[in-house]
């Protein structure tokens, strides 16, 4: 299969260092251009929970001209980059080809919408992976848990099975879902707890949980986007919403999230996509959303600040 990896940073860089190992002809496609060339001249090294590997097989370019039409496009930009990645996609998505999109936060099949149809569009999730940059040409990864993936419409297809095999096949636990609308918003109110909280106390997951009043605030952020999920009908898995991200919590206490990450590098974050949309469904729908008003506030004029920096 030819397949494209369209934003090859952490994530991308193990997507498609695994899938090339597993025989495929990948292309990173990324606007890092000292990454591109670390790719060309000594491959990509990955490290980590799948081992340590570099693999020589992977053409990177910062130009998507060059790939040609492909079987699979993955777009793994974070989710402010999704719309302008599916623009520039459009060239090497072939009359069959599937694109998949695998981000934090919601929104990203809205943002592809805005530049192509969205009837070969699969929507995944990924699960614990720790996954970040050490040097150009070089990613690492603590963990690697699972990724989900879904058709945008719901049900289980064909094509949406072939998609798993081939991600199997190359080593990732990744599983093909019914309803992914369901499982995005149930690592939706992971992020929304987790995500602005860990960034505005500058605390890791554990430490947060530890501390009764930013818990409080974390768990009052979280019973906003919950109270969202249930008036727009999405189903979730469980009953307890406080019990399910308590125990998703307890299972990473040293993590920083990457919202927390990404301050501390001074770069801007998925804030947007993450607890900044809550407010925005919250208005929609007549439900009042205090601690994620608060907590964008706060982190947009922190932003504000870097972008300025960088500017
Ligand atoms: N890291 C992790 O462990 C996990 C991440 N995720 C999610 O996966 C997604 C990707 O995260 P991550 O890999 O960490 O992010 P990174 O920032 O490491 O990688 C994204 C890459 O995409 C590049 N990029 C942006 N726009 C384009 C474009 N139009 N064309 C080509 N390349 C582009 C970026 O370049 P530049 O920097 O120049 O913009 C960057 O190199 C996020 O939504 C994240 O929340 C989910 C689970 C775990
Ligand atoms: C740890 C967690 C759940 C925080 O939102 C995450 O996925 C991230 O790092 O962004």
């Amino acid at each position: 299969m030819k397949i494209a990896v369209i934003g090859a940073g952490a994530m991308g860089s193990i997507y498609a260092a695994l899938l090339a190992d597993a025989g495929h002809e990948v292309w990173a496609v990324d606007t890092w251009g000292a990454h591109v060339d670390a790719i060309n001249a000594k491959g990509l090294r990955v490290e980590g929970a799948s081992g340590d590997r570099t693999v020589t097989s992977v053409r990177a370019t910062t130009n998507i001209a060059d790939v040609g039409v492909c079987d699979l496009c993955i777009l793994a930009t974070k989710a402010s980059g999704v719309g302008t990645a599916a623009q520039a996609a459009a060239p090497v998505i072939g009359p069959d080809a599937m694109v998949l999109t695998i981000q934090n936060g919601l929104g990203a099949g809205e943002r592809i919408a805005q530049h192509m149809p969205t009837d070969n569009v699969l929507l995944g999730v990924a699960d614990g992976f720790g996954a970040s940059m050490k040097s150009p040409g070089h990613a690492h990864h603590n963990s690697m848990k699972l990724i989900r993936i879904g058709e945008m419409g719901g049900g289980v297809t064909d094509r949406l099975k072939r998609v798993e095999a081939v991600w199997q096949e190359a080593g990732f636990n990744a599983k093909a879902f019914e309803n992914i609308t369901q499982l995005i918003w149930e690592k939706f109110l992971c992020n929304v707890t987790f995500s602005a909280p860990c960034t505005t106390f500058n605390v890791k997951v554990g430490e947060l949980m530890d501390h009764p009043d930013q818990w409080q605030i974390a768990i009052g952020a979280m019973l906003e986007a919950y109270t969202i999920a249930q008036a727009k009908g999405v189903p979730l898995s469980f009953d307890d919403p406080v019990a399910y991200v308590t125990a998703f919590g307890a299972g990473m206490p040293k993590a920083r999230p990457s919202m927390l990450l990404d301050h501390m590098a001074g770069r801007v974050s998925e804030l947007d996509a993450i607890n900044g949309i809550v407010p925005i469904m919250g208005r929609e729908l007549a439900i009042s959303t205090p601690y994620n008003n608060t907590l964008t506030a706060i982190l947009r004029q922190r932003e504000a600040a870097f972008e300025k920096k960088t500017l």
